[in-house]
């Protein structure tokens, strides 16, 4: 792993020496206080590229185009909310998409399926364990947003993603979030609504190099990634983990995000 990862900055195959405690705290810490972290050039930057370009053909050829109109729970309705409240309000997004049973063999599934990996962001999200899922398409993917494209706002199914940016866009293509405006008690729906209608200034935006490793937990925090412009597409690989094995989607959710069954 050594080859791809930059393992002297982020030593996760050390997990008994103080740099790995060290870095293991710094995490924590940060996503204590931002509800996320991320490792600059954890995949190095020359590989990054290299994934971006070994995936492109098959990208132009097999990938799904994820584009539709959703809201933000990717849900038709909710129970107790009127279909017109205004946290239902719909937005378009399309990307394309390669699921783990397209990448066979790639640099991204060695990473996903890295032991020490798991160890770390069990770790540092303070979880016993964490595991692949058992998921031929929602294991792991890596997404394609082209000139015009955007994942528009949603929260996410499991409690926090892992992402790695293998190419950046020239313009556009922000990741934008608003940290815990909802919690399991409180689904704050007009917080929800005033953030859809462009109204909260706790919006923050990120950007990140390729090669960054980032960890997200967006369950509550709703996100969006905002329309790339220009001719290079950003592409970014993105890693689920649950806390019990054998995590599947349901067919009605792949057949939603990958437009077929497996
Ligand atoms: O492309 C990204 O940076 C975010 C992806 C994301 O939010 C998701 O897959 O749920
Ligand atoms: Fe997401």
């Amino acid at each position: 792993m050594d080859t791809y990862l930059d393992l002297e900055t982020f030593p996760l195959d050390r997990p008994d020496s103080a740099a790995y405690a060290a870095l293991v705290e710094r995490c924590k810490a940060e996503m204590a206080r931002d509800g996320m972290f991320n490792l600059d050039g954890f995949l190095r930057p020359e590989h990054a590229a290299a994934e971006a370009r070994a995936h492109t053909p098959k990208m132009d050829r097999e990938s799904f185009n994820h584009a539709r109109e959703h809201n933000v729970y990717f849900k038709k309705s909710v129970p107790g909310l009127p279909d017109d409240h205004p946290a239902l309000r719909l937005f378009q997004t399309s990307n394309n998409t390669l699921c783990n049973d397209q990448l066979t063999g790639s640099v991204v599934e060695k990473i996903y399926n890295w032991a020490p990996l798991q160890r770390f962001l069990a770790e540092v999200m303070g979880k016993p364990a964490l595991y692949p899922m058992d998921d031929p398409l929602a294991a792991f993917n890596v997404m394609r947003y082209a000139d015009g494209q955007a994942l528009n706002w949603h929260f996410d199914r499991s409690e926090f993603t892992v992402t790695l940016l293998l190419q950046a866009p020239e313009r556009g293509g922000m990741f934008e979030y608003r940290t815990d405006l909802r919690s399991a008690e409180d689904p704050n729906y007009d917080g929800v609504a005033r953030l859809l209608a462009g109204d909260d200034p706790e919006m923050r935006q990120m950007s990140v190099v390729p090669g960054t490793l980032n960890v997200f937990r967006g369950v509550n925090t709703p996100h969006r990634v905002t329309p790339v412009e220009g001719d290079t597409p950003r592409m970014i690989a993105v890693l689920t983990y649950y806390e019990q094995p054998g995590a599947k989607f349901t067919e009605s959710e792949q057949l939603g995000f990958y437009g077929r069954t497996a």
